[in-house]
């Protein structure tokens, strides 16, 4: 099989170089050479190991390197243009050797998802297969356009096993996403342990929308989370929505509500008629409750960020809702993390610390303005161009349309730094892309709505804003023999002359 040209990547790279007369062929005897002072580039050169011996049936030896290799793959730490920054890479293919380069291991291990869309789809096999394994000779220089890259799933509505959210996570690392959103808490289901209060997973875990079993992540089972996505460069941010979304708290912790009576669980797909008790006698009982949640919630998250929600607090009087997230804001900083949330929360005025999460259909909106002349950043999720729970078209067998339909099209065809209004680029720290799963309920179903439209929103976080749709769509189509050789379900959708 002939070597993908370096101009199929997705995203696409910022600067790429073919040299056709040059190639690299993987052999039995290819060495993967990593950085001799970095215990990060040896764990990303196991890695891009894992990822190529199973295809090809090579052993591919991972050992440090000593100065520049002139055979093998080599992942070194030094030598890297100035402009690949903390993200960045460079790869440089000839008949010889592949060299990358980078400053972070999070640029080498941006580097290896590159080197794997080179190599012919076999690679994708998870059993070996006869090919040739040829890399197309050339030079990439490449880095993202915005730090903040990402996936939300909804892990509230309908439960996933720790195996289907790595495999979530797998989507993520292919196509260069950096965070992973892990919405963990809504009116059907709370699904992380906490010691504080244990009926909340043990009890308000244990159904989901539809009335299925539901379930819950332990301590134990998040960390594993934590740590696959940490191996892929990947920061985990963890959701509990409030005041709003909170059936499963108030129907496992009684004193939470005005009447210390427990509502029943609820397996429906309403919103908006769940609210924490706000009257005075519920105070200090709420804020302790949140205050031991985002306690034992921050010690098990490395990441900087903590989500406390704040959509749809529809049964929240707004004065009362400003004034409850006036009490939030500084327990988050309190345990040392900063705050994201929906960006109802800026009719509390959170400080410049926090990320509101923007997910409105139109760009304006005046507390967004507001904000940014206070200097805030913020976090695209505009609902008809990132929300994967909405249909492709009407005959979108599962998924909603509230927020519009969205083909892929419509998922690349615009600028997350440019979307909006009264708000410049350099305040924008990217997008992420929210799967609710009121209607998804396993793997294939969460394949099939985020296969193709997240690699088209990676590329418009990552790539420069020039790239066009017409190349990309044509990039795009040579991914699906990727995904089918993956066993990856995606949408065929009719906007792309697949193969
Ligand atoms: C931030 C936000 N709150 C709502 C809204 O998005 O729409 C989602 C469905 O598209 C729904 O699941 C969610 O609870």
């Amino acid at each position: 099989a002939a070597a993908i040209g370096l101009d199929k990547v997705i995203p696409s790279p910022v600067s790429v170089q073919s040299k056709s007369e040059q190639e690299y062929t993987l052999t039995r005897n290819t060495v993967v050479y990593t950085d001799p002072n970095s215990q990060d580039a040896a764990r990303v050169g196991e890695y891009l190991a894992g990822l190529l011996r199973p295809a090809t049936g090579y052993p591919f030896t991972v050992r440090p390197a000593s100065g520049v290799p002139n055979s093998g793959i080599a992942l070194l730490l030094s030598g890297a243009n100035g402009s690949v920054g903390a993200s960045g890479y460079e790869i440089d293919v000839n008949g010889s050797r592949v060299l990358v380069r980078a400053k972070t291991g999070a640029g080498l291990f941006a580097a290896v998802q590159t080197l794997r869309q080179l190599l012919p789809v076999a690679i994708e096999n998870s059993t070996v297969e006869n090919a040739s394994w040829k890399i197309a000779g050339g030079h990439i220089l490449d880095y993202p356009r915005t730090d903040y890259r990402g996936g939300m799933l909804d892990v509230a509505r309908h439960f996933f096993p720790v195996s289907t959210v790595k495999r979530y996570i797998d989507h993520l690392a292919r196509y260069k996403l950096n965070y992973f959103h892990i919405h963990l808490a809504d009116d059907q289901g709370w699904r992380i342990q906490i010691d504080s209060y244990p009926r909340l997973a043990t009890y308000g875990g244990s159904t989901q929308v539809g009335g299925g079993p539901g379930g819950y992540y332990t301590k134990a089972e998040y960390t594993d989370i934590v740590n696959y996505a940490a191996a892929r460069y990947i920061t985990v941010i963890p959701e509990i929505d409030m005041p709003g979304h909170t059936n499963a708290a108030l129907a496992s912790v009684p004193e939470l509500n005005c009447n210390n009576q427990a509502p029943p669980l609820y397996t429906g797909t309403d919103v908006g008629f769940s609210s924490f008790c706000m009257d005075e006698a519920h105070r200090a009982v709420v804020t302790k409750f949140i205050d031991d949640v985002v306690r034992e919630l921050a010690a098990l998250t490395p990441g900087p960020y903590i989500h406390l929600g704040g959509d749809e607090a529809h049964s929240t009087p707004e004065a009362d809702y400003i004034a409850f997230e006036k009490r939030v804001f500084p327990i988050v900083a309190k345990y040392g993390k900063r705050m994201v949330g929906w960006h109802e929360i800026l009719k509390a005025t959170p400080d410049t610390t926090a990320l509101p999460q923007y997910w409105g259909t139109t760009p304006d909106d005046a507390n967004v303005k507001a904000a940014a002349q206070r200097g805030m950043k913020f976090l695209v999720s505009a609902a008809n161009k990132t929300y994967l729970d909405m249909k492709y078209d009407q005959n979108t067998p599962l998924g909603q349309d509230w927020a519009g339909l969205i083909e892929v099209r419509d998922a690349y065809d615009w600028n997350p730094t440019a979307y909006l209004t009264g708000v410049s680029s350099s305040q924008i720290a990217g997008f992420e892309a929210p799967l609710w799963t009121e209607t998804i309920t396993k793997l294939a179903d969460i394949e099939y709505m985020i296969f193709p439209r997240l690699p088209a929103l990676a590329e418009r976080g990552w790539s420069p804003a020039s790239r066009t749709w017409s190349d990309f769509r044509t990039r795009l189509a040579t991914h699906s023999p990727r995904w089918k050789k993956a066993k990856i379900t995606y949408y065929p959708s009719p906007q792309i002359a697949w193969p």
